[in-house]
């Protein structure tokens, strides 16, 4: 039988991502793609960014990419397209008409609540959205247009971030406003890191042999963006993030929820257009402020968690107060989500590059929360194991009531395993 080729492109507010998938199109609908290379470029908002490749089982190479080369989300993807189709041990893609579908983690689609085709008027749809996810849309909706011009045999898929919310309960996702406008310019809670939460989801439900919709999680994504997800029966039932990814969690150049009228304090211009925006895409001074000019960078002078972490330790005073802040509105989360699920929660689950190489942060969190019957294992928090998807570092015993867990999350995969279920309605005609 031959295999047809899924490349799962996420584009992060720091990284790209890439995946190949291959998978069988008579195979039933249930069945996985087989993942055969991920390609990253990390640390786009602290340059110089850095290349991983893995090919199978393999890792094939890391290095620093010069920045004159890569500096931007379509610079990265450019180049990850010509590494992918340079590579010899990678004969399944050796030129770009053999990707039959693209699929585009696209951050804020609105109403939309499953994956769609992009044709014309989805583009549109989607530029139009661009304001309400300035790190996000444009940047996965460059990479759209270059497959489009690029690969016009694949078909292209949108994969929407807020997806996952559309359970939200009302109360939840409406805001105190005059609902009129609300209704009219749809204000309301959408929430974000969706497809991270629906492999979270799924692979912890695996892990614990409990059925998905049995399963009660509070999750956090903390990854240049970082939210938190109240999960009830398998399904959101809260999330930090709301209209925009700005909600919520400090990020790596975000503020997180500060008071709305704080902005017209810190600056006269809050209204006035950036000279960032583009044709297409307006953002404010207000908005250019707190979305690229705060959180880690405008505290420590750097968005490298780890690197921040580490200088905590050493007695740095701003990177403590980053550390510090990180851990007390994570706390607040995690008390307000535990409430929610009136207390029976399967795990606590730790997810994104922070959640999943910050030994430092999972403790001191896990630490501020013991008194809800949380603690973790010190040696397996160090450690936990690289190879699996989901790694048990809660203490065994003792004080803990409930599980913590690290999942090495994954929305390429999420993508494409979503893809395969409907590749027949999704695929362009012929
Ligand atoms: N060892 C580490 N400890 C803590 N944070 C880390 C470590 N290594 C990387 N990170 C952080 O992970 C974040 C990137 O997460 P990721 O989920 O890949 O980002 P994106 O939101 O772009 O998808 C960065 O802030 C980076 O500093
Ligand atoms: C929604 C969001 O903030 O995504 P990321 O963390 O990948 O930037
Ligand atoms: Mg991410």
């Amino acid at each position: 039988m031959p295999s047809n080729v899924i490349l799962s492109i996420n584009a992060g507010s720091s990284s790209l991502k890439v995946s190949v998938f291959s998978y069988h199109p008579h195979a039933p609908s249930s069945s996985h793609p087989t993942p055969l290379a991920t390609i990253q470029v990390t640390g786009l908002t602290a340059p110089p960014a850095t290349l991983r490749y893995d090919r199978g089982d393999h890792h094939i190479k890391s290095q620093p990419l010069p920045e004159t080369d890569v500096n931007s989300q379509e610079t990265a993807y450019e180049y990850i397209i010509h590494h992918l189709t340079s590579d010899a041990g990678l004969p399944e893609l050796s030129h770009p008409d053999d990707i039959e579908f693209a699929c585009h983690r696209v951050v804020h689609g609105g109403d939309y609540d499953k994956p769609v085709r992009i044709d014309r008027d989805t583009f549109h749809r989607l530029e139009e959205l661009s304001d309400l996810a300035p790190l996000h849309n444009a940047g996965a909706l460059t990479i759209v247009k270059a497959v489009h011009d690029k690969c016009p045999q694949a078909s292209n898929i949108a994969f929407f971030d807020n997806a996952f919310h559309h359970t939200l309960p009302e109360a939840a996702r409406t805001y105190a406003i005059d609902q009129k406008v609300a209704k009219r310019n749809k204000l309301r809670k959408y929430g974000f890191h969706g497809l991270s939460y629906a492999f979270i989801t799924r692979s912890v439900a695996a892990h614990l042999a409990v059925p998905a919709a049995e399963l009660n999680l509070i999750a956090l994504h903390l990854g240049s963006g970082a939210s938190a997800c109240c999960i009830k029966g398998g399904t959101s039932i809260d999330t930090s993030m709301g209209l925009t990814p700005l909600d919520g969690l400090p990020g790596a150049t975000r503020s997180g929820s500060v008071d709305p009228s704080l902005i017209f304090h810190f600056t006269h211009d809050a209204g006035k257009l950036s000279p960032s925006s583009a044709k297409g895409m307006h953002i404010t001074e207000a908005e250019e402020i707190l979305n690229k000019k705060s959180g880690w960078q405008a505290l420590t002078g750097t968005t490298d968690f780890g690197a921040i972490s580490a200088k905590a330790e050493q007695g740095d005073a701003a990177c403590r107060l980053a550390f510090d802040i990180f851990v007390d509105r994570i706390t607040d989360f995690v008390a307000a989500y535990y409430v929610k699920l009136g207390g029976k929660v399967d795990a606590l689950v730790f997810a994104g590059g922070i959640g999943e190489k910050g030994a430092q942060l999972r403790r001191a969190v896990v630490e501020k929360v013991a008194c809800l019957g949380f603690a973790v294992d010190q040696g397996r928090n160090e450690r936990p194991d690289g190879e699996a998807v989901v790694t048990d570092i809660g203490e065994e015993g003792g004080s803990s009531k409930h599980r913590v867990l690290v999942c090495q999350t994954d929305e390429q995969a999420e993508m494409a395993r979503e893809c395969v279920q409907d590749a027949d309605g999704l695929r362009r005609p012929a």
